[in-house]
């Protein structure tokens, strides 16, 4: 009978439950201590239960505490600077712990700079040197790490000659300079695979997804960018920020072989033939993203620390989504918890963003707009300006941010400035500027103008929406700018938050 019932009972002929059924010889002594045992078992799991709930709603209302913000644009376009001004200035202790984290990635930056160069002039080192009756540039001694070589075998000398910068002779200086130089693609190597190596998903981008050489008339794509997924993991950033700052900061070799050659970096950067042949292939290292041949004393110190701006300045491309949970300092008030995701800006990133585009309060758009005579790196058949143009029109339509405060940094004024100077006409490059003058105000106004068009024309419900020309490599006026746009997003949120 009873084996019957069990086996008629569906919650019993569950194996679980047979297997936990009470012993059917069960006495009453041990009945009652089994109910005893279950009853004291019951209350712990309720307890849990209760802590679970407790929990769940303690992390909805600080969900509905924080204050979300996706950064978006394009590669390039900002996003990871003005993430590192906002941390810079509301979470300034841990910022400061972190600074000397970002050596390795400066000095990357450095070697990049100078190996850039050296890809630019060795065309012409190939040629031989008319100034010397020394022809063979492998006849130089080799420099102090004597671990160079120079490619003597190049077979592109008959190419040369129509290429831009051909009445540029580089002589046997310059043959010294490439030779004593050459260790620092060793560095390179070195620098990239430490800062990988922390990270196990990290990638290098080379070739069809890389930042490109960029400039007017250089349709070559670098494949010097370098990515990673974390900050935290790669920079080795101090988990408890508590890292002291006065300690000096070991020597490595990378550190070594850059201090010896520091005179020989400047007087690279500094060579007049080499600044002239940089002109003539329409290369402007100096308007590239982690530019600092000009710091290279400071920079190729056995001592540098990071500065601020060093680490705002740095280049460091972001892959993926990153998540950011920043307690502002000295603020306890509402408003005081913000979460910022930055993400990848190149086009093969972009898939990633979606699932952010519903949980975010505010949307900073970051619109480098000295870009308006360069092509993507992805796809040197697009304009990158269109492109931000294009993406400005897809997220004001896009219904799933009906809701989400809009920001515009009109970035990289500072380089559209220096570009317009150097004689660029904008109206090469966009036909409607017509003949306006070529001047930055007028081309940040014409500009500011399109984007509020385009939000007029294509957004799908009206929305707040802020458009501010910004240079995010200056911390003290990006600084203004975020109490703004820190204010204004708070603003919003609490406008729309339930509780209040
Ligand atoms: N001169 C100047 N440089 C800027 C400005 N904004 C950003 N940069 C530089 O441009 C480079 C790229 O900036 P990032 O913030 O890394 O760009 P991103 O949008 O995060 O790029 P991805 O991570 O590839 O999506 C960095 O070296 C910055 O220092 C600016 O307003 N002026
Ligand atoms: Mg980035």
């Amino acid at each position: 009978m009873v084996a019957r019932t069990h086996t008629h009972n569906p919650q019993l002929s569950d194996p679980l439950a047979l297997a936990l059924r009470p012993p059917e010889n069960e006495t009453p002594a041990a009945r009652q201590q089994r109910l005893e045992l279950e009853q004291e078992q019951k209350r712990v799991s309720d307890q849990i239960d209760d802590e679970l709930r407790k929990e769940r709603n303690d992390s909805k209302k600080r969900s509905k505490r924080e204050v979300k913000v996706l950064l978006l644009g394009q590669s390039e376009s900002g996003k990871s600077t003005v993430l590192k001004n906002f941390r810079l200035k509301y979470a300034a202790s841990q910022w400061k712990a972190e600074l000397r984290s970002w050596r390795a990635v400066i000095q990357l930056n450095l070697v990049q700079n100078v190996l850039t160069i050296l890809d630019v002039m060795q065309d012409r080192l190939a040629l031989p040197d008319p100034t010397s009756a020394n022809t063979g540039p492998t006849s130089f001694a080799p420099g102090p790490y004597g671990r160079a070589s120079i490619d003597s075998t190049r077979s592109d000398i008959t190419l040369v000659g129509s290429r831009p910068g051909s009445h540029i002779i580089l002589t046997q200086k310059h043959r010294l300079l490439n030779l004593r130089l050459s260790p620092l693609r060793n560095v390179e190597e070195d620098l990239r695979r430490r800062l990988g190596a922390s990270d196990p998903e990290f990638t290098f981008a080379n070739g069809d997804d890389g930042a490109m050489n960029g400039l007017p008339g250089e349709r070559r794509k670098s494949s010097r960018e370098f990515g990673v997924r974390g900050w935290i993991g790669a920079l080795g950033f101090p988990s408890n920020g508590a890292k002291k700052s006065d300690e000096p900061m070991p020597v490595d070799e990378a550190t070594e072989i850059l201090a010896t050659l520091q005179d020989d970096i400047i007087s690279l950067w500094e060579d007049n033939e080499v600044r002239e042949l940089l002109r003539a292939r329409g290369v402007r290292v100096e308007d590239r993203p982690g530019f600092f041949l000009s710091d290279t004393a400071r920079v190729t110190s056995r001592t540098y620390v990071p500065s601020d701006n060093d680490v705002v300045r740095a280049r460091l491309r972001t892959m993926g989504v990153q998540e950011w949970r920043i307690i502002l300092e000295n603020s306890d008030s509402f408003g005081s918890e913000w979460v910022i995701y930055d993400v990848g800006g190149s086009r093969s990133m972009r898939h990633a963003w979606l699932p952010y585009f519903d949980a975010v309060n505010a949307i900073i758009f970051l619109a480098p707009i000295s870009c308006f005579d360069e092509r993507l790196a992805e796809d040197p058949s697009v304009n990158r300006l269109e492109d931000t143009l294009l993406l400005w029109k897809a997220i004001v339509s896009s219904k799933l941010l009906g809701k989400t405060t809009l920001i515009v940094f009109l970035n990289k004024c500072d380089l559209l400035k220096r570009k317009l100077q150097s004689g660029i006409m904008v109206n090469k490059y966009m036909l409607s500027f017509g003949s306006r003058e070529n001047e930055v105000g007028v081309v940040v106004k014409y500009l500011k103008d399109k984007f509020k068009d385009i939000l007029r024309a294509d957004a799908s419900e009206p929305r707040t929406t802020y458009l501010y020309a910004t240079s995010v490599t200056d911390t003290k006026a990006t600084a203004a700018t975020l109490n703004i746009v820190r204010d204004g997003i708070i603003r919003e949120h609490l406008k729309n938050a339930e509780f209040v």
